[in-house]
């Protein structure tokens, strides 16, 4: 039997509907988390101006592309308006004392020569990162796996937060050969690209890809680098591709090489990967982005996999090839989330589509309940200049409003000069995005719709929208993830807090929009269970004293066996 019972205080208090007139009006009035971050004065004007003027800059929250770390001499001035931010945040202990807890939207950092070490791991974690990507198209399984170690090592000892770990395939990528020192290539100039191994000199390079000969014609425009430089395809012979450079650059090591409008002739999932998904299983990663997806069928097969070798491992699909895009929603529906790799799908297809895609994907998962990560480019000129250009402010902006549950930093964490800055840009702009977005942002027209046959979905939709109504935040418990991941689609205004008894549901429910996982052992009573939590949030200053939670006792394994009833209850702490 389905149930909604309001409690004050107990768990017999009085219907929630009851709370009505001047009560409704105050707890309307009262600060849910966006206007925490804006309130300074009066609440109820801050509304208006945000409807009339959404995009007045307010004083309390700035763009602060500034941290300490990543420039020792950072002035004295900088740190105020950093800590300044900090003092926003009331009595809270731990890291729900940090903005960068409260964030909705989740920071994905690759890491790599820039970030790789146990200080920059947890000066990252501290700065906001909640998934840790490894991009196995560089490094050795060893280098990955001391990354690893050190995640799940920072996992352990902190109490409050936690970072997620996600293994980026390879895929079928073309890349150039490596290189003893970059090389100009001038507009206009002959090049060539090689099939045979280990050549790297001023006029031609080898490819890693030895179809490519096959693949490509006469004609073809081959990007590199994501269009960094372009050639355009004169003559082939059996084993090399004579080019004329259309735009030159400068071309360094394993640098990509695309044809534009097509996607290699090779299986997602190659031989390399493989071995890469084995490694992801032994060290039981959280996530594989998987390169390259062109059909459903892959992700079957990897689903296949896993589930042969007991492996709780979600796979999110990266659309980045042009073959993907007529098969986008049987991918999406086969996987468990999809990450917009905007780098590659940029060089496949025409530039100008990967705005419209990016919007459409984002819709598509959002229908489906599925993750998206927003991927690429991001704050690209942070890798070498301590501030971003407006534009890759606004594009954050951009795929926070779009509703994506992370946005994803590649060479800005792994290679670039500023990772830490570029870390606290994000975070800074992503939660000055979403004080904009009271109720959640814009909700996809179906949601809702799609599932309302199920009971957990039901429960989902209506706790979102009482919790929404009443200005508070949701508690729910799960052992799978499965209710907290359900309520983040519903993309609510408040906080989801997730308690759940499995440290690696724990670890994967961070990339989840809206979602703060807290582990905690669950008792065979429901009282006593939502008692610890309720008293785990007041200690840590999450909720106060007398505020009220949604609290959601549903989910496809209701961890009170016994008990068949699905309950949404308000309570005051
Ligand atoms: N594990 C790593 N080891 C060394 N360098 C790395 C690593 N991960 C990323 N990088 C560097 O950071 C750059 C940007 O990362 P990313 O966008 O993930 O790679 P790419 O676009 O080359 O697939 C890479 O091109 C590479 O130079
Ligand atoms: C995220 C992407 O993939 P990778 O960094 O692996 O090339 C991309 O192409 O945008």
């Amino acid at each position: 039997m389905a149930q909604v019972v309001a409690a004050n205080g107990s768990a017999t208090g009085s219907p929630f509907c009851a709370v009505s007139g001047k009560k409704l009006t105050e707890k309307l009035k009262q600060t849910s988390f966006p206007a925490k971050v804006l309130d300074r004065k009066d609440r109820k004007q801050n509304e208006r101006r945000l409807h009339s003027v959404p995009v007045v800059a307010r004083k309390s929250v700035e763009v602060l592309p500034v941290t300490a770390e990543d420039v020792p001499k950072t002035g004295e001035e900088e740190l105020q308006q950093l800590r300044g931010i900090t003092q926003l945040v009331d009595a809270s202990v731990g890291m729900w004392s940090k903005l960068s807890a409260r964030r909705k939207t989740k920071i994905v950092c690759t890491i790599g020569p820039s970030t790789n070490t146990r200080d920059m791991i947890w000066k990252l974690a501290e700065a906001g990162m909640n998934v840790a990507r490894l991009n196995m198209s560089h490094g050795d399984h060893t280098s990955h796996q001391k990354v690893i170690d050190l995640v799940k090592e920072y996992n352990a000892q902190s109490k409050d937060n936690v970072i997620a770990i996600m293994l980026d395939t390879k895929g079928p990528e073309v890349r150039s050969g490596d290189l003893p020192q970059p090389i100009t290539l001038t507009t206009g100039q002959e090049f060539t690209f090689t099939i045979k191994r280990g050549v790297g000199t001023e006029t031609c390079v080898s490819v890693n890809y030895d179809d490519f000969v096959n693949d490509v014609e006469v004609g073809d425009m081959l990007l590199v680098d994501g269009g960094m430089m372009s050639l355009i395809v004169k003559s082939k012979t059996e084993d090399s591709v004579k080019c004329e450079v259309v735009d030159g650059g400068e071309l360094k090591s394993r640098r990509h090489l695309n044809v534009r409008g097509k996607s290699a002739t090779l299986p997602s999932i190659t031989e390399k990967d493989w071995d890469d998904i084995k490694f992801g299983v032994e060290n039981q990663v959280d996530f594989y982005a998987v390169s390259f997806v062109k059909d459903a069928k892959v992700v079957h097969e990897l689903k296949d996999y896993l589930h042969s070798c007991n492996a709780d491992i979600h796979v999110i699909v990266k659309i980045e090839s042009a073959d993907s895009i007529p098969n986008l929603h049987s991918i999406i529906t086969a996987s468990d989330g999809a990450m917009v790799a905007r780098g590659d799908l940029g060089a496949e297809l025409p530039i100008e589509e990967v705005p419209l895609l990016q919007e459409e994907i984002i819709r598509i998962c959002r229908s489906m309940g599925k993750a998206v990560i927003v991927a690429t480019n991001m704050l690209e000129s942070m890798i070498v200049h301590p501030t971003p250009t407006r534009a890759e402010v606004s594009d954050i902006a951009i795929a926070v409003r779009e509703g994506a549950d992370a946005v994803m930093l590649s060479g800005e964490t792994a290679h670039g000069k500023f990772p830490l800055k570029a870390v606290k840009v994000m975070h800074t702009v992503a939660l000055r995005t979403e004080a904009t977005m009271m109720g959640g942002g814009e909700k996809p027209a179906n949601l809702g719709q799609v599932f309302k046959n199920h009971m957990s979905e039901m429960f989902a939709f209506h706790a979102t929208m009482m919790s929404n109504t009443l200005g508070t935040s949701i508690v729910v418990f799960t052992r799978t993830g499965f209710m907290s991941i359900l309520l983040s689609h519903y993309r609510p205004s408040g906080t989801i807090f997730a308690f759940t008894d499995d440290e690696r549901v724990r670890q994967r429910l961070a990339l989840y929009q809206g979602v703060c996982p807290i582990y905690m052992k669950f008792s065979e009573d429901a009282e006593a269970t939502f008692e610890s939590a309720l008293s785990y949030l007041q200690k840590q200053g999450m909720v106060k004293d007398g505020e009220e939670v949604a609290l959601v006792q549903s989910g496809r394994q209701p961890i009170w066996r016994l008990q068949s009833t699905h309950n949404i209850q308000v309570r005051k702490v």
